[in-house]
């Protein structure tokens, strides 16, 4: 059949201008497009579409007349049509692919969905069921949600980053796939993770949607499980390293910075800790970078400290710390409490890390492995006796608080509990590890396991607790606290750089917005309820030690810098159109 048959629309069908219907499969066509949002367009749109809320007008207005059913819904009805399916979901995996379906359909809708109930959808979209989402990626794939960068675009990454539609961009949350949560070597799975992530940025921070990028490095994955995945969608590839893999992330920060400028910030998530640390010390004197489990981690870890003095009394130098896993989170945390220290006592870090003790897979970190341990461990060797097990450091170092940042569940035993309960009046047990399998105890362990004494929080979170006719409300310890507020902060200020003291800043911020009521609770986190409210408050503090420090470029510096950054955040009503 001649293709003129199809261009005059035989049997009264659809034009087929392009050739496209008729083409045979291995004939090559044109990807076509229209840049005018109107008509299907405009509801296959997810920034521009508002399903049923369009107005009749703009349904004239649009071409949207008839596409749509007739009722016209407000976006609080939207909303709560949409929480009422939701939550019919028994399965949290589904209740994920729901929302990513929403969001890549209704982008406003969702944002609203996620800032009005926000604690309810905190573990969807983010730990745990994130978790299980990067783990089951290959199958549950639609779209593509974020940049794939793999080894085969070696050479061309800039080409790729300019495919990107969105030309602004302020933040970049990108991974390389090692170390995801406590799950380990997901490889190109990861992508979850900046998804997650920077759906934070917009819903807690307020930062666009549109100015964030999440981006997936793939040099390959070491899990032997994915790689015999035929769904696996990433690089069917051991693992580069060396100088292959370093000259793909530089020539990715280059890309970066030469598309989108000095103040485009990149977050590093979830590298393994043998590149993440040398990558922020590479980078952190060129680009704008933070690395979230590192710098976001310490931060919010060190706020719920300063908070939980109000409950434990003392000041952070009388305390002793121990540590279960001496990684990117552990050693993090480990020196930004002993910056506070010295910023409080004025006494030099080297003394203030002292009180600070570590135990890795080998066990304490002590003065005599010094030679063997990596350079991040190295400050931490402390003179003491050799002691391999847990428990045994509990005894012997006596801490006052007890962080779990291994990526192990369970490891806080019964008896690591009742140790520490035994030595406290109110001992703080932070059990960082995510998701919610790899969690060191569970908030019920800590509370039943320390008869009610423990002050417990936790990376994912947990329901409250019943014990003794008294109910205990843990709090999340997870650095969703903190980036989203810290990015704005960095983005309102044009900074150029990141420094300790903004965390330290950022820190400060998170502790001084826990109320009386949260307190008398037990809790050392506010609420994420109100996380808009605290977010754009940290903005404000890390803005205003951005000016203090001469890294702002965005001048003259606002007066009111609370108020500059929540007139800044995206809110996610929907706009009228003409
Ligand atoms: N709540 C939050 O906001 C955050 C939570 N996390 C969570 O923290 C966990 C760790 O992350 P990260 O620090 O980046 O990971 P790393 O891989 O950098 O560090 C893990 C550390 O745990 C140690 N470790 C592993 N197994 C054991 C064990 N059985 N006993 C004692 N120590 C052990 C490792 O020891 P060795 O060095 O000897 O191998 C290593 O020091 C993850 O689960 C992650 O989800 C991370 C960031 C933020
Ligand atoms: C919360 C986080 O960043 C992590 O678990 O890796
Ligand atoms: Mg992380």
């Amino acid at each position: 059949m001649a293709t003129e048959d199809f261009v005059n629309g035989v049997g009264g069908g659809v034009k087929d201008l392009y050739g496209e219907d008729s083409a045979t499969e291995d004939q090559l066509i044109t990807p076509w497009n229209f840049s005018v949002a109107s008509g299907c367009t405009l509801l296959r749109d997810p920034r521009y579409n508002k399903g049923l809320a369009f107005t009749e007008k703009e349904r004239d207005a649009h071409y949207v007349r008839g596409l749509l059913p007739p009722a016209v819904f407000t976006q609080e009805l939207q909303e709560k049509r949409l929480m009422h399916n939701l939550r019919q979901y028994d399965v949290p995996l589904h209740k994920y692919i729901a929302l990513m379906d929403l969001q890549e359909r209704n982008e406003r809708l969702f944002y609203k969905l996620m800032i009005d109930n926000v604690e309810e959808l905190l573990p969807v979209v983010y730990t745990p069921t994130v978790g299980e989402a990067c783990q089951k990626y290959g199958s549950i794939y639609r779209r593509p949600q974020g940049l794939y960068i793999s080894l085969k675009e070696k050479g061309k990454i800039l080409e790729v980053l300019k495919n990107w539609p969105e030309k602004t961009i302020q933040v970049i949350v990108v991974t390389d796939g090692e170390r995801i949560l406590g799950l380990g070597d997901l490889g190109c799975q990861g992508m979850g993770i900046p998804v997650g992530k920077l759906s934070l940025y917009t819903a807690l921070g307020g930062v666009r949607p549109s100015s964030c990028l999440p981006i997936t490095i793939d040099v390959g994955t070491n899990n032997e499980k994915l790689l015999n995945d035929e769904f696996y969608i990433g690089l069917r590839q051991k693992r580069a390293t060396g100088k292959e893999y370093a000259e793909l992330l530089e020539e990715f920060m280059h890309a970066v910075k030469q598309n989108y400028g000095e103040k485009v910030l990149v977050q590093f998530e979830d590298f393994a800790n043998h590149n993440a640390f040398d990558l922020l010390d590479k980078y952190s004197s060129s680009h704008l970078v933070f690395n979230d489990d590192i710098q976001g981690t310490a931060s919010v870890v060190l706020a719920g400290l300063l908070a939980s003095l109000k409950l434990v009394g003392g000041t952070l130098a009388d305390h002793t710390f121990l540590f279960l896993g001496a990684g990117e989170a552990g050693t993090g945390i480990a020196e930004l409490i002993a910056l506070e220290i010295s910023k409080q006592t004025k006494a030099p870090v080297e003394e203030t890390r002292k009180k600070i003790w570590l135990v890795d897979s080998k066990g304490l970190i002590v003065s005599s492995r010094l030679q063997s341990l990596q350079h991040f461990k190295k400050p931490w060797a402390h003179e003491h006796e050799p002691v391999k097990e847990l428990l045994n450091a509990v005894k012997a170092i006596k801490p006052t608080v007890l962080i779990g940042s291994s990526g192990v569940g369970k490891t806080f035993t019964k008896e690591v509990v009742e140790a520490m309960a035994s030595l406290n009046e109110k001992p703080l047990i932070l059990a960082l590890s995510n998701p919610t399998s790899q969690s060191e105890c569970t908030a019920e362990e800590a509370y039943t396991w320390s008869k009610g004494k423990a002050i417990f929080a936790s990376g994912s979170p947990f329901d409250p607790v019943e014990y003794e006719g008294k109910v205990f409300v843990p709090g999340q310890s997870n650095n969703a606290y903190i980036f989203p507020g810290f990015g704005l902060g960095l983005i309102i200020s044009g900074a150029i750089r990141v420094r300790d003291e903004m965390l330290l800043a950022a820190s400060e911020a998170l502790a001084a917005q826990v109320s009386q009521e949260n307190y008398d609770k037990g809790l050392i986190y506010p609420p994420f309820t109100n996380i808009r409210k605290i977010s754009a408050n940290i903005a404000a503090s890390v803005a205003a030690k951005t000016y203090e420090l001469g890294l702002a470029s965005h001048l003259p510096r606002p007066k009111d810098l609370v108020k500059y950054a929540e007139s800044c955040m995206y809110s996610p009503g929907y706009r009228s159109y003409r």
